[in-house]
């Protein structure tokens, strides 16, 4: 039997595991190095007794590291999470960022953000001081975007989000998306980006051409394409940004004339279109993850990524082959799966879809390139509702400030869109090419968050609350529970006009279902680990906390306040209603 113990660095994942230990009685493992002196180590799960007693001491290695050591049965997994110090200590127990801490510390619980922002790392944002700008500036989930970048880029970028989160304490989650096997252009070459004039006449191909890059060419990545495609057909750029007609056909090159000009960009996408509606033929049999795709998702899994995003979603089993593929790969960690709506089937099967996924993400950019456009808006409120009616986080992603790639403010139809999209409620808004390579990402983000704290408050003051019912999710007694106690008390919390409503909640999912309710209050969300901690980050009105709590939650409540009460987040007499995981129960009270 072979002895491995597999560890990561806390900026890895806060777990370790030891397995396949020789099965000779007990083995000393080593002690463990951190790279920071102050990580506090706690052992969360032993299937040794004998382990806790042994090895919850952290030891001081010598060297001013500070590390772990113990001893262990045959085949024991164990899994010990080592937390970063907060800006104010370990000693201090809880973790928050120091961009929350001041904001409910400046402007009290009420004007805090409850909508949350995601934003595309690129060329414009991947280096430590762009990303910290990000962080600062309300970013609470980094993209990438599987498209775009080597593996070595895209491990940088994870690597400096980590790193970030240790040194500066935040909580910002990861999401992988995978590029998907629709068809797109390839390259252009290195250039930037490709004029085509009104009239030219460019030649698209399967066919790898020469550098450079013969004058009006185009690769296209899916071998299929000439037999696809048929003289007269219409081919969109980008879901029109630029379109040219079929002319002929010659092998495997295809003939088009430019009829609407523009812009051609590297990897856009390509659509053809045949008496009005959209042609997918051999196309429609791609599988939706491609063996790309996968070798990008076992990378997005080694490197404990918080979410996967798959592109081009067709169907629920997609979803759950990959869900279980993931559960059988990621140890103990949980990778949560979105589902991207941006094509005819996901529409098609929309219910199915969302209720097999853990989010879903209305990816109007493809969406709009597949259906008209006219029905982007409509698909976009459906998707919203059902999402929120099945308790499921969701994003609005693509074009939301486009302008501001260029320009530093944004149109008012822009404002307008974002405004839209608080209204409806939605747990997330997306920047895409603004963040990943426009000249004003900080600018952008700062859009979407005074456009968001000021539409929230606006819906509260008006108190235009819509009657959403909201039916049941839980499929067993013990769900139904949660679910009744985190409705009643969301109705309590707005009746009574608390301050905040506490969740102590180990897996997330009671503060998921009271995010659902979308209260006037926000939700302090406590929850033990960080990873938890991470993915409470995408949804609405949620301020997570990384705490350690037992199951008394008498002790859990006293310490929070002390902890809370000490750094200024809190304040005697202020209202709380405090709900967990743990007991069935509804606590109102005031802080002592
Ligand atoms: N990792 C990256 N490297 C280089 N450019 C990127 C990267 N990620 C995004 N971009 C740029 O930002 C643009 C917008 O990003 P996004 O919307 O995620 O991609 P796409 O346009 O392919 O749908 C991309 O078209 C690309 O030009
Ligand atoms: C978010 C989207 O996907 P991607 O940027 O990967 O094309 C979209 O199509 O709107
Ligand atoms: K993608
Ligand atoms: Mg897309």
């Amino acid at each position: 039997m072979s002895r491995s113990l597999q560890f990561f660095t806390p900026s890895r994942a806060p777990y370790f595991t030891l397995h396949k230990l020789p099965s000779t009685s007990y083995t000393r493992f080593p002690v463990i190095n951190f790279p920071s002196k102050k990580h506090h180590i706690t052992i969360t799960k032993s299937l040794s007794s004998d382990l806790d007693a042994a090895s919850s001491q952290v030891l001081d290695s010598g060297n001013g590291q500070t590390g772990v050591s113990g001893v262990l049965s045959a085949d024991n997994v164990v899994a010990v999470q080592s937390h970063a110090p907060s800006e104010s200590g370990a000693a201090a127990g809880i973790e928050v960022d120091a961009v929350t801490e001041a904001e409910l510390k400046e402007n009290g619980f009420r004007s805090t953000r409850r909508t949350k922002l995601i934003c595309t790392i690129g060329p414009a944002t991947c280096g430590f001081e762009q990303l910290e700008a990000l962080a600062v500036g309300g970013m609470n989930v980094a993209r990438i975007n599987m498209c775009h970048g080597t593996r070595e880029w895209h491990q940088m970028v994870i690597e400096r989000v980590r790193r970030l989160n240790e040194e500066k304490g935040f909580a910002v989650a990861i999401m992988m998306d995978t590029e998907g096997s629709e068809i797109h252009m390839g390259d252009l070459g290195g250039a930037a980006s490709v004029k085509a004039e009104d009239g030219e006449i460019w030649t698209f191909s399967v066919r790898a051409f020469g550098t450079p890059r013969p004058e009006r060419t185009i690769n296209v990545n899916y071998d299929g394409f000439a037999e696809d495609v048929k003289v007269g057909d219409e081919l969109l750029v980008d879901g029109g940004m630029v379109r040219f007609e079929v002319i002929e056909k010659i092998g495997p090159d295809v003939k088009c004339r430019c009829t609407d000009p523009g812009l051609l960009l590297p990897r856009a996408n390509l659509t053809f279109w045949r008496d009005g509606s959209l042609v997918r033929e051999r196309n429609a049999m791609l599988p939706t993850i491609s063996s790309k795709d996968w070798l990008d998702i076992d990378f997005g899994i080694a490197e404990g990524v918080d979410f996967i995003a798959i592109s081009f979603v067709k169907s629920a089993e997609v979803i759950k082959h990959l869900k279980s593929y993931i559960a059988a790969r990621s140890r103990g960690s949980d990778i949560a799966v979105i589902a991207k709506i941006e094509s005819i089937d996901s529409l098609k099967n929309l219910e199915e879809i969302i209720q097999a996924s853990d989010g879903a993400m209305v990816a109007r950019g493809d969406l709009g390139a597949q259906i008209p456009l006219e029905q982007v808006p409509s698909a976009q409120q459906k998707i919203v509702q059902l999402c929120r009616q099945l308790n499921k986080p969701v994003i609005v992603a693509s074009q939301l400030l486009e302008s501001m790639i260029e320009y530093p403010t944004p149109t008012r139809a822009e404002v307008a869109d974002v405004s839209e999209a608080v209204r409806q409620r939605a747990d997330a808004l997306m920047l895409s090419g603004e963040s990943a390579m426009g000249q004003y990402p900080d600018k952008a983000l700062a859009v979407l968050r005074s456009v968001s704290v000021r539409i929230e408050k606006w819906w509260r003051e008006e108190k235009c609350h819509e009657a959403m019912v909201l039916p049941d999710v839980g499929t067993s007694f013990a769900d139904s529970i949660s679910e009744e106690i985190c409705n009643s008390a969301a109705k309590m919390a707005n009746n009574l006009e608390v301050d905040a409503l506490f969740v102590y909640t180990k897996t997330g999912h009671m503060a998921s279902l009271l995010s659902r309710c979308r209260p006037d209050c926000p939700i302090f969300a406590f929850t033990t680990t960080t990873s938890v901690r991470r993915r409470l980050n995408l949804q609405w009105g949620l301020i997570p906390f990384r705490l350690g709590f037992s199951d008394d939650m008498e002790s859990n409540l006293n310490k929070t306040f002390s902890l809370l009460k000490a750094r200024g987040m809190i304040k005697s007499g202020d209202l709380v209603i405090a709900v967990s995981d743990m007991l069935q129960s509804i606590q109102v009270m005031n802080v002592p």
